[in-house]
């Protein structure tokens, strides 16, 4: 890794590496992590932070002796804790002399393209004005079901959204080792990953702390992201003297997560639809398409398509599924769910003809634009 160049670096840090024993965030391991960010910043790099901790910073003040489990109280307590939070880091921040910016995101504002560009040209602004985005979930107002659920995920989709050269996850931990350490003492830390195998998916574990949500899972579901976006990954214990600079400059103890070779990788738009789109419906192909889609590489047309599943307006992005219900890949249609389904119709009462239909509109349905398996 190159010393002298400046990078821009996402750096996520979870609530077991902010948290006393007592699961409240503590100011020592908050100044820890600010000193390190600070570092970065006077070496004239760019940094953003993924800062888990809300919920712990709030949940005493709300009452609770113990983090709450109920999700209403989960999200009483971030209201709280939130606020707590942003005001400590841009404290120590300004101490140093950096702005901190809070951004709270959900994930319709990553499903929504336009919303998921302008979240992009809105943290390039803060960015070339030297100032730190500090990213959370917006806890307090995601239902369940529009959750991220776990800020590793959402570390690599913004190190993704902003074409960042580093993703830095800070955990518990020293890295990834080769099953779950809690379980196998004999357990062997990985120093390099340039591929999530099977037996690496097999390691990874639930989380060790009481307060942290993902575990390994969700920290190699997000590599997963950076590898195929082309992003250099880093994996360490926050407590660890130094760990974020010496991430950079590559010299630290922990997991290095290499991306893959260049052009293997997803460009920006393919990102959105592999990582956030958040497909709307299924088109499900016949036999020789599939073949002709994914050995050939050509593009799906009318004629290809057995059925369809769910309601899409055109532009949507769907999956592309075998006869066997096995996902091929993700797709943006130029087709409504309706104007396909009817297609479907006709063709089965033999009434359509295929070739008219090609010349009004052009029967190309859409590309394949994300081959399965690209991650998630
Ligand atoms: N293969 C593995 N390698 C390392 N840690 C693992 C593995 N499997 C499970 N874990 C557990 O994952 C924990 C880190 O996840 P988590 O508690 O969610 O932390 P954070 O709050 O930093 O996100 C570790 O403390 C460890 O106990
Ligand atoms: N957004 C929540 C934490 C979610 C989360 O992923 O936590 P962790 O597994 O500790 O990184 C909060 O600020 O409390």
């Amino acid at each position: 890794m190159s010393t002298n160049k400046a990078k821009r670096i996402v750096i996520k840090i979870g609530s077991s590496s902010l948290t006393s024993m007592q699961g409240e965030i503590s100011r020592r391991k908050l100044e820890k992590i600010v000193d390190e960010v600070v570092r970065l910043k006077d070496d004239g790099h760019e940094v953003l932070l993924v800062s888990s901790g809300a919920v712990a910073a709030g949940y005493r003040k709300l009452g609770c002796w113990t983090r709450p489990n109920e999700l209403p109280e989960k999200q009483a307590a971030a209201s709280i804790g939130q606020g707590l939070l942003i005001e400590s880091y841009s404290d120590l921040f300004l101490s140093h002399g950096y702005i901190g910016s809070q951004i709270l995101i959900t994930r319709n504002d990553f499903s929504d393209e336009n919303r998921y560009n302008n979240a992009r040209n809105t943290i390039n602004v803060l960015l070339e004005r030297g100032i730190i985005p500090i990213i959370n979930e917006n806890d307090t107002i995601t239902i369940d079901r529009l959750k991220f659920g776990d800020n590793d995920t959402l570390s690599a989709k913004v190190a993704g959204l902003v074409d960042a050269d580093q993703l830095i996850i800070l955990s518990d931990i020293d890295g990834l080792y080769d099953s779950d350490p809690r379980k196998n003492p004999d357990a062997q830390l990985l120093e390099t990953v340039d591929e999530i195998t099977e037996d690496i998916e097999a390691a990874a574990g639930d989380p060790g702390s009481a307060v942290g949500t993902g575990g390994m899972k969700s920290k190699i579901d997000a590599f997963k992201i950076t590898m195929a976006s082309g992003i250099d990954a880093f994996l360490g214990k926050a407590a660890t003297e130094n760990i974020v600079y010496d991430a950079v400059y590559g010299d630290a103890t922990g997991t290095y997560f290499s991306p893959k070779p260049d052009n293997d990788n997803l460009n920006q738009k393919k990102q959105w639809i592999a990582f956030n789109s958040g497909p709307q419906g299924e088109v499900t192909i016949h036999r020789q398409a599939e073949v002709s889609i994914v050995e050939k590489k050509k593009s799906l047309h009318l004629s290809d398509i057995h059925h369809v599943d769910g309601r899409f307006s055109k532009g949507a992005v769907v999956r592309i599924k075998d006869l066997h219900g096995e996902e091929i890949g993700l797709g943006v249609v130029n087709y409504s769910s309706e104007k396909l389904q009817d297609v479907v119709n006709q063709t089965n009462n033999e009434q359509l003809d295929l070739k008219k239909v090609a010349v009004e509109s052009g029967d190309l349905v859409c590309h394949l634009d994300i081959k399965v398996p690209v991650g998630l």
